[in-house]
């Protein structure tokens, strides 16, 4: 199906005949999987519970051509079950088909399931079967644990993309481009940040895709401080306030104290090497 991105504020509620329903923070291969089954007016509901922390709100549009209408938890979490349906009846006259996972429930103390919405909802109601990868179920809350873990290869096997954040570019201790090498520090918001560690990453500056290494954590060596510093391979980039996007592929180690800086400065050098070789 050829289609173009549209966003929800572009697009009348008129038309949409299919909906996918679900608090959809990571847009993983499952809420895919279910986004798949919408026509070609299709539209997401993304019910914010306020603990988005893969794909923040502001970010969810970039990962799927459908446009997104967003309900706050809080707002309609107190409705019984056919309150709810009424009102996704009337947001959207023309609904004909509603997409949802197996687990998925609603209403006032989240007692309507499935069986509930199929004898509600006087249209079509397809569910999707617990999707899993490698025999693990895909979820948002074990893509998160992934991260915590450090194990970015499984994040994004689930995620079925790499696991990208958005940060600022903030000053750093002005150490990096004279005692080490020179990096971008960021202030992350809203995202989560994985384990403390060093990560094989891509940078984009101003939608410009750069081979990177990123280090997550506490300058223990240093001044102590929680720090995220990206160093771009390769080139020469002069710190542009582009707000940032950060790409990981791998963790290479843990955090580290080192005696002094001629020895992190090795292993930094040993890092920037092993990112290299992994990109060719
Ligand atoms: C690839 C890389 C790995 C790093 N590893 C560590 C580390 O293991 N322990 C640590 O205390 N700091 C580590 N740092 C952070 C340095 O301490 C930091 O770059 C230095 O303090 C300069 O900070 P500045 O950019 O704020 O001036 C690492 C930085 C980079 C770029
Ligand atoms: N692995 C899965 N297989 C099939 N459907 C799923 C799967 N994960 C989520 N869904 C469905 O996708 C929609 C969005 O669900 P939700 O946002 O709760 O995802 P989740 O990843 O399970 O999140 P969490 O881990 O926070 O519960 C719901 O309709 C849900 O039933």
């Amino acid at each position: 199906m050829e289609m173009k991105k549209s966003s929800s504020i572009l697009v009348n509620k008129n038309t949409i005949t299919s909906i996918a329903i679900g608090g959809f923070d990571g847009m993983h291969s499952a809420h895919q999987e279910l986004f798949k089954n919408l026509d070609e007016n299709g539209a997401i509901l993304s019910i914010e519970s306020g603990y988005a922390n893969l794909t923040p709100k502001r970010y969810r549009q970039e990962y799927s051509i459908y446009p997104i209408y967003y309900y706050v938890l809080e707002n309609i979490r107190h409705l019984e079950g056919d309150e709810f349906i009424k009102l996704i009846k009337e947001e959207f006259p023309n609904l004909k088909k509603i997409v949802v996972g197996f687990d998925f429930c609603f209403g006032k103390n989240r007692k309507y399931c499935i069986e509930k919405l199929k004898d509600l909802f006087n249209g079509e109601v397809l569910v999707i079967d617990e999707i899993k990868i490698d025999e693990i179920p895909v979820h948002s809350r074990i893509i998160r644990q992934y991260l915590k873990d450090g194990n970015i290869k499984m994040a994004n096997k689930l995620l079925g993309k790499e696991y990208k954040l958005y940060g600022q570019q903030i000053k750093g201790q002005g150490l990096g481009t004279k005692s080490f090498v020179p990096t971008i520090n960021l202030k992350v918001d809203e995202f989560l940040l994985p384990q403390e560690g060093v990560y094989i990453t891509k940078t984009i500056l101003d939608n410009k895709e750069y081979k990177s290494i990123t280090f997550l954590g506490h300058r223990v060596t240093t001044d102590g401080s929680y720090a995220v510093e990206t160093h771009i391979l390769d080139e020469n980039i002069t710190n542009d306030n582009y707000t940032t996007q950060v790409k990981f592929y791998e963790k290479i180690r843990d955090n580290k104290k080192f005696d002094n800086f001629e020895d992190l400065k090795k292993q930094i050098f040993d890092d920037i090497e092993l990112a290299k070789n992994y990109f060719k």
